[in-house]
């Protein structure tokens, strides 16, 4: 700033201070003809356009871009300290370097990335010695996508640049879809005819004994990942039709695996389809294929048939004509709700994975259904099936309408639902992530932004802080009008309200002291943590699990009297969508891990209020390491203060309107026995959690583990008998 490159030697960068619009640029009261060297008066780079003030001013201004570079460079060694190790791409546009130190027994690592060109460049960097990194752009706080083994592909803008922290999974943004990653070697098997052929020696031997073992542990709805896998056999098949529209498309099949491990037997529903190499246009059913197929002059992949279309039409038409197909052990129905029959659908309908790789598999049909694969079949009645019918019949708007039910009924009458169709509800994302961002936006807002918000400069229609206390509330209401709803008498004996009595209590206590003893288990199980401090709190939380445990029973004591109902019983954010300034429940299918009946159980509403307050916590924990990474001091405190207040604030505000929204027609649960319960459900809930992570998302861990160690703090820095409000 104020540098006049068109004078001689150095007096160029000689001109004064530009501090001001006003008089010599707030440098000098004296006249502008009596001074030495007069300040730049150019229209472009003059003290009237170019000022400290004005620059301090503007977020987004040369001055403070530069404050968020120096103080960037000063939060992390590496910049000064660290080793250097420059990579050589191919386009010698590019200049690349990594910067390493270590600091606290931690490798910091900076990956430092700039195009010194005009124009823009592409460059493909190898950073497969970084492969699970994530990198986190410095000066935003960013996160791009994992690295993986294959060439890191970055485009840049004019002389662009990026800083980047290679930072470790847990940072991974939660829109973060991970491609799945195929099977190393692929076995060729020979098909004549149909799909059943898989199920003859030597195909069979082949997917079984080769294939699954491999290919099971690499899905995130596999959920022995704990456990050594013993044996993976196709124990169930059912063949499809073939698609009247699609000829020419081999009948896909709903193959039931069957696996042991050391913690028993499992099933998971893999439907298989086959595809030919040159139908295949998207990544997807090679990266979920079992086995290269050949079938005549054609080569192709028995893959995951939920990534082939004519799968999903297949099944909607069966629904649609209430089909019956025989299978290998009883027979498959096809169960649609009247709501069907009001959706049309175009002729070849487009279809959008939400993702394979979740607990279930969901895809859209047109932007108006949404068909799950449910993976894990359990015997019994599915209670998301059933939820969604009886809340449709109820009248309640703010969950998705169901359309349809595939259940296979087997010779000895066990039930297991494997496909799920229901109304598809336009949404902005679901509200882990809409809170996620939302609360950026409030820290960038306190931390960035706000300088220049007070100087007027800048105006921000409503603040972030508003926006997620009215999502919070929001979320409030829409759970407790639910509950009032399920509080109501009802003919069906499945849905009608009962008291909790001392048994009912007595078996709160149970289920919340095995829920503890198995997270501890999962905690003594873990023999590294990412830092000292998390390991100490480990170790202490550990160390308190019989007086956890103690406090047990009279906390689910003081629930004797309340109601028991059909709950969500997995709600947290990213259960709700959010919609039309308003939010969406989903998901009824209650805690993956619970065989179903136990996932249909009566139990306390204030399970699912647990889940949410469980929830935000989870949301400020993620945050925290999460957001811009430049900011100086002052600025981390503001953004530790803002994560401080948004979990208590978000809660208090969930929890009124719910209360508001619930306690009607008689239904209402005391202040202390809410309080006690509360305590307990939200003690098992994070015991849950921790249980979750271990067995799907390891490097989540802390998270939870952090969430328990503080609540038993709380609960056991409090006498017995008295709830703390936690
Ligand atoms: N009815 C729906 N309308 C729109 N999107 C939905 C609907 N149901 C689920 N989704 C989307 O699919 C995601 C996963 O669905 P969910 O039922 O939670 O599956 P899972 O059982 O695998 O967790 C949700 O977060 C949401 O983004
Ligand atoms: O959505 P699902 O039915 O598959 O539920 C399971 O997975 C959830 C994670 O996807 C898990 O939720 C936990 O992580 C969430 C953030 O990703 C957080 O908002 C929740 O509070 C936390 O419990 C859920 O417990 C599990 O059942």
């Amino acid at each position: 700033m104020g540098d006049n490159i068109h004078l001689g030697d150095r007096d160029g960068v000689r001109t004064p201070m530009q501090w001001t619009s006003d008089r010599n640029g707030g440098f000098s009261r004296a006249d502008p003809a009596r001074l030495v060297l007069p300040p730049i008066q150019d229209p472009l780079y003059g003290f009237q356009a170019v000022n400290v003030e004005a620059q301090s001013a503007d977020p987004y201004s040369m001055l403070n871009w530069m404050r968020r570079m120096l103080s960037v460079r000063k939060q992390h060694c590496a910049f000064s300290r660290g080793s250097f190790r420059l990579l050589y791409p191919v386009n010698r546009r590019i200049l690349t370097y990594l910067r390493e130190y270590e600091c606290d027994g931690e490798m910091e690592t900076i990956l430092c990335v700039a195009n010194v060109s005009r124009s823009s460049q592409a460059v493909e960097l190898d950073l497969s010695s970084y492969a699970g990194r994530v990198p986190i752009e410095m000066l935003g706080g960013s996160a791009f996508p994992q690295i993986g083994k294959l060439p890191y592909l970055l485009t840049m803008p004019p002389y662009g640049f990026y800083w980047f922290l290679l930072a470790s999974e847990t940072r991974l943004p939660p829109w973060h879809v991970p491609a799945p990653e195929p099977l190393p070697e692929l076995a060729t098997l020979v098909l004549r005819n149909g799909l059943s052929e898989i199920l003859e020696t030597p195909r069979r031997n082949i997917i079984e004994n080769e294939a699954l073992p491999v290919y099971l542990p690499m899905r995130r709805w596999y959920a022995g990942k704990q456990e050594k896998l013993k044996s993976a056999r196709i124990s169930v098949t059912t063949a499809l039709p073939g698609s009247t529209a699609r000829p020419h498309v081999l009948p896909s099949m709903l193959a039931e695996i069957e696996t042991v491990t050391s913690g028993g037997t499992d099933r998971y529903l893999l439907p298989l389809g086959y595809i030919r190499e040159e139908d295949i246009i998207t990544a997807m059913p090679q990266q979920l294929a079992l086995a290269r197929a050949r079938r005549g002059r054609y080569v192709g992949f028995l893959t995951d048939a939920f990534v082939l279309d004519t799968f999903s039409f297949v099944i909607i038409d069966m629904l649609r004509s209430r089909a019956t197909l025989p299978s290998s052990d009883g027979e498959v129905q096809f169960l649609p709700t009247e709501a069907l029959d009001a959706v049309e659908l175009g002729t070849e309908p487009p279809i959008r994975r939400v993702s394979s790789e979740q607990s279930n598999s969901s895809l859209i049909i047109e932007e108006k259904m949404v068909l799950k694969v449910i993976r894990r079949l359990l015997p019994g009645v599915h209670p998301e099936a059933e939820m969604g019918r009886h809340l449709t019949s109820l009248g309640y708007a703010n969950a998705p309408r169901m359309y349809g039910e595939v259940a296979r009924i087997g010779t000895d009458g066990t039930r297991h639902t494997m496909i799920m169709v229901q109304e598809f509800i336009h949404n902005q994302g679901d509200a882990w992530e809409w809170v996620l961002d939302t609360l950026a936006r409030w820290i960038h807002h306190a931390t960035i932004a706000e300088p220049a918000a007070a100087a007027g400069t800048t105006q921000e229609i409503s603040h972030p802080q508003d926006e997620l206390l009215s999502l919070a509330a929001n979320l409030g209401k829409r759970l407790g009008e639910m509950h009032a709803l399920l509080a109501r008498p009802a003919d069906d004996p499945a849905f009608s309200p009962e008291t909790a009595t001392v048994d009912d209590a007595e078996a709160w206590a149970m289920g919340a002291r095995k829920q503890l003893e198995a997270a501890f288990a999962a905690l003594q199980a873990r023999s590294e943590w990412s830092n000292e401090a998390e390991a100490r709190r480990a170790a202490r939380l550990i160390g308190e699990h019989d007086r956890l445990l103690d406090r047990l029973d009279a906390l689910a004591a003081a629930g004797v009297g309340t109601l028991r109902m059909r709950i969500h019983g997995d709600f947290h954010l990213g259960q709700a969508l959010v919609a039309h300034g308003d939010v969406y429940i989903v998901d009824f299918e209650g805690e993956p891990s619970k065989p179903l009946a136990a996932r249909r159980e009566k139990s306390s509403p204030l399970r699912d209020v647990a889940g949410l307050l469980r929830s935000f916590d989870y949301a400020a924990a993620f945050a925290n390491t999460a957001g811009p990474a430049d900011l100086d001091e002052a600025g981390e405190l503001r953004k530790q203060e803002i994560i401080r207040k948004f979990a208590p604030t978000c809660q208090s505000a969930f929890l009124e309107a719910y209360r508001e929204a619930a306690y009607a027609d008689g239904f209402r649960i005391a202040p202390e026995a809410e309080a006690s319960l509360l305590q307990l459900f939200v003690l098992e809930k994070a015991g849950y959690e921790v249980c979750y992570e271990a067995a799907n998302r390891p490097t989540w861990i802390p998270v939870p583990m952090n969430g328990l160690a503080r609540i038993a703090d709380e609960l056991l820095s409090t006498p017995e008998g008295e709830a703390s409000n936690g």
